[in-house]
């Protein structure tokens, strides 16, 4: 037994590399018109048993939608921050509408995060990698080798700050929609997270002061059409690590937020922008918002799906290396839920695990018992 486990993990292993090496991708798997996945794609039944079983309460459900259009107008800003609070601390996830950024940008963004995955594979490969840290890197799977089983995705990852990115390491063909969404979706971020540190009861500019939105990552996702939708995921089950993260997408459905202890379907709604929290954004607000586990399922369609996600968190804080919740938001019938971490700890906890293992917060909640 112990020889057939060994044998079979190795060629595994032979074969992630394989696939690495080759460089091509999931979307060069997707195009070379193969009815079957690899099997390091496939994930286990228990993983994929909920992906079809969705109750009819489910597909109705969505996240809330949330206009932004009255924020500057006295007699409605509040009803605004009250609407954001309260989809923050029930969802986690909500769509904004009338967030000031033209149509036309949000398309030319999404247009042009395609193009880049869809030109040929020796124009992408160059900038193919798997070290994380910094400029520009496209690659398939960032968890490939820790992970228990591949996506159906190929991502384009750029470091936007806090060290401005030199625009010059963007590959040509998106790099005007890549530096112009930046500034869009920060824009929105700065504007959303304003909003919630109000419905925390702080001031609109209290993230602003700790260095919010410098540090930001932009990665442009494609889930290409899968041959086996039913055997793996577009991106496994997962919360985002940071404070929070602006998504755009196509009207590719694929998004999937756990709610009540079921999954529902992002509808996508067009000229509209995902917002969701983060676990850092739980810590520091002390649990009063919650980061949610969401995924994505295969794509189906034979069009890709397109998500353009930004990550935004803090870069510094205390000055002495520590994080935690906001003393602000701590009192005695509001104790602090979760001890204070490290950022080395933080970037430990995300890089030495698959997408989909413990979170940081699971690890630092205090327990009062
Ligand atoms: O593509 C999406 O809709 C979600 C992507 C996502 O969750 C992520 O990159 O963390
Ligand atoms: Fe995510």
């Amino acid at each position: 037994m112990a020889a057939a486990a060994a044998t079979s993990s190795y060629d595994r292993l032979k074969e992630l590399k394989e696939f690495d090496e080759s460089k091509i991708g999931v979307k060069g798997l997707s195009d070379s018109g193969n009815k079957t996945i690899p099997d390091f794609f496939k994930h286990p039944p228990q993983t994929l048993s909920d992906v079809k079983s969705k109750s009819s309460e489910a597909r109705t459900k969505n996240i809330p939608v949330i206009d932004l259009s009255k924020v500057n107008t006295p007699d409605h800003h509040q009803e605004v921050v009250n609407q954001i609070k309260e989809a923050a601390k029930s969802w986690g996830f909500f769509q904004v509408i009338n967030h000031g950024v033209p149509i036309s940008v949000l398309e030319k963004t999404i247009e042009a995060i395609r193009a880049f995955h869809e030109q040929p594979q020796e124009t992408k490969s160059k900038y193919y990698k798997r070290e994380e840290s910094h400029g520009v890197m496209y690659t398939s799977n960032n968890d490939l080798y820790r992970a228990e089983a591949a996506c159906w995705l190929d991502s384009l990852k750029a470091w936007m700050g806090p060290k401005p990115l030199d625009p010059e390491e963007l590959p040509a063909i998106c790099r005007k929609e890549v530096v112009a969404w930046d500034l869009s979706a920060t824009k929105v971020a700065e504007t959303v997270m304003g909003l919630l540190s109000e419905g925390l009861g702080l001031a609109a500019g209290k993230f602003q002061e700790l260095t919010f939105s410098e540090t930001r990552v932009l990665v442009g996702h494609i889930y290409p059409y899968c041959p086996q939708p039913d055997l793996t995921l577009g991106i496994t089950l997962h919360t985002d690590p940071g404070l929070l993260t602006v998504l755009l997408q196509n009207q590719i459905q694929g998004l999937q937020v756990r709610h009540d202890d079921e999954w529902v379907d992002v509808k996508p709604v067009h000229g509209g922008l995902i917002i969701n929290v983060g676990d850092f954004l739980q810590i520091v607000s002390n649990g009063e918002y919650q980061s949610v586990q969401h995924r994505v399922v295969a794509n189906s369609c034979k069009e890709p799906r397109i998500s353009v996600v930004e990550f935004f968190n803090l870069s510094k804080w205390k000055g002495d290396g520590y994080y935690g919740p906001l003393p602000e938001v701590l009192s005695e019938q509001k104790p602090a839920m979760y001890r204070d971490f490290t950022a080395q700890e933080f970037f430990e906890n995300f890089y030495s695990k698959g997408l989909d293992s413990k979170s940081l917060i699971q690890k630092i909640t205090i327990n009062y018992d």
